[in-house]
């Protein structure tokens, strides 16, 4: 098995866990440390893409590009990434991006929605930049649709396509399955994504290399939305024992982990309630912070809102449902209480 493009995406996924807090300090120290391990690509925004700040998404506390350009004077001979979602960046971000010196655009659209991301890849490549699709969602669909909107990506310019989990909810076999059709259909490369809401982050991501992904996504300690993601360092030292060689130094990635990103965590990084209950109704990670908060107003399990979401098939952008179905959720329970009186 060759070894595969390795991107650390903790100062973007990682935003979510952090309430889109991260300082450019703390940028510049991170991407330094990546870095010096030889980490190839580093992705650095706000966890929703270039300028998602936003009373909907989470205003960051510092300015994205601040960010950037600490990453950017830190990068060594890594290149640093950005994420952006069409419609919540826009065309001018992705010309000051590459203005600020970021090498790679993921763009990231809900998995059945490739068609508007092309005026985007366009822009890109006229930037000069390297892109990357990123089919969020993806449990969503079967392979074969996956596939047809992976190959418009391609046609759009795309040098890479992911299959995204947003909602950690694929398992093995299902992402093979995912991975192996991208593969056969494309000629550019492929990725994969993983969250970890039911303990697979990191044997998905092994799964999808055995499928023939050339791309895979880390974050240190698995700092990322809801569940997090696969661990950088825990993927370089899995690949080490199957005797994959990335040219990763382990040592500095496990030091970073625990030194730098542990002691920001804001809860504790394990698969809990909330977390294992998106997985399993497939909702996206990044809501859940919104509907702990939504949960506490309106005295409700954020169990609840979550089923409720999966039932509804809520997709990334549609922050704004967490509100809507949890005020509905408590006039039901009202309504029931009255009944019972
Ligand atoms: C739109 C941002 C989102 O967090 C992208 C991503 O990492 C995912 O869907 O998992
Ligand atoms: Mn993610």
């Amino acid at each position: 098995m060759k070894a595969p493009i390795v991107t650390d995406t903790t100062l973007r996924d990682g935003s979510h866990a952090v309430s889109h807090s991260f300082t450019p300090e703390y940028v510049g120290t991170v991407v330094s440390r990546l870095a010096e391990a030889k980490v190839p690509v580093i992705e650095v925004s706000h966890g929703s893409g270039l300028g998602a700040s936003t009373i909907q998404q989470g205003f960051s506390t510092h300015s994205e590009w601040l960010l950037i350009e600490q990453a950017v004077a830190n990068k060594k001979d890594s290149k640093i990434a950005s994420l952006f979602v069409p419609g919540l960046g826009t065309r001018p971000e992705i010309l000051k991006a590459a203005e600020y010196g970021v090498e790679v655009l993921r763009i990231a659209v809900h998995c059945t929605e490739a068609d508007v991301s092309l005026q985007y890849f366009e822009q890109a490549k006229k930037s000069g930049l390297d892109t990357v699709g990123f089919l969020m969602m993806s449990h969503t669909q079967p392979a074969e649709v996956l596939a047809k909107q992976a190959k418009l990506m391609e046609s759009y310019g795309a040098d890479c396509v992911y299959v995204v989990d947003s909602a950690g909810a694929l398992v093995p076999e299902s992402v093979r399955e995912r991975v192996a059709r991208l593969k056969d259909s494309l000629s550019i490369n492929v990725g994969f994504h993983a969250h970890n809401n039911l303990g697979l982050a990191i044997g998905n991501t092994v799964a999808a290399l055995e499928a023939g992904a050339d791309q895979i996504d880390g974050t240190l300690r698995g700092l990322g939305a809801g569940a997090g993601n696969a661990q950088t360092e825990v993927l370089v030292a899995v690949l080490k024992k199957m005797k994959i060689e990335t040219g990763i130094n382990l040592t500095v990635l496990m030091d970073t982990a625990e030194e730098i990103v542990a002691p920001i965590f804001k809860y504790p990084s394990v698969i809990d309630r909330d977390n294992l209950a998106t997985g399993y109704a497939g909702v996206y990670n990044s809501f859940l912070l919104h509907v702990r908060e939504a949960a506490e107003k309106f005295k409700l399990n954020p169990v609840a809102i979550i089923e409720e979401l999966g039932r509804r098939h809520a997709v990334a952008g549609q922050e704004d449902w967490i509100l809507d179905v949890a005020l509905e959720l408590q006039q039901k329970e009202l309504a029931q209480k009255e009944l019972v009186k």
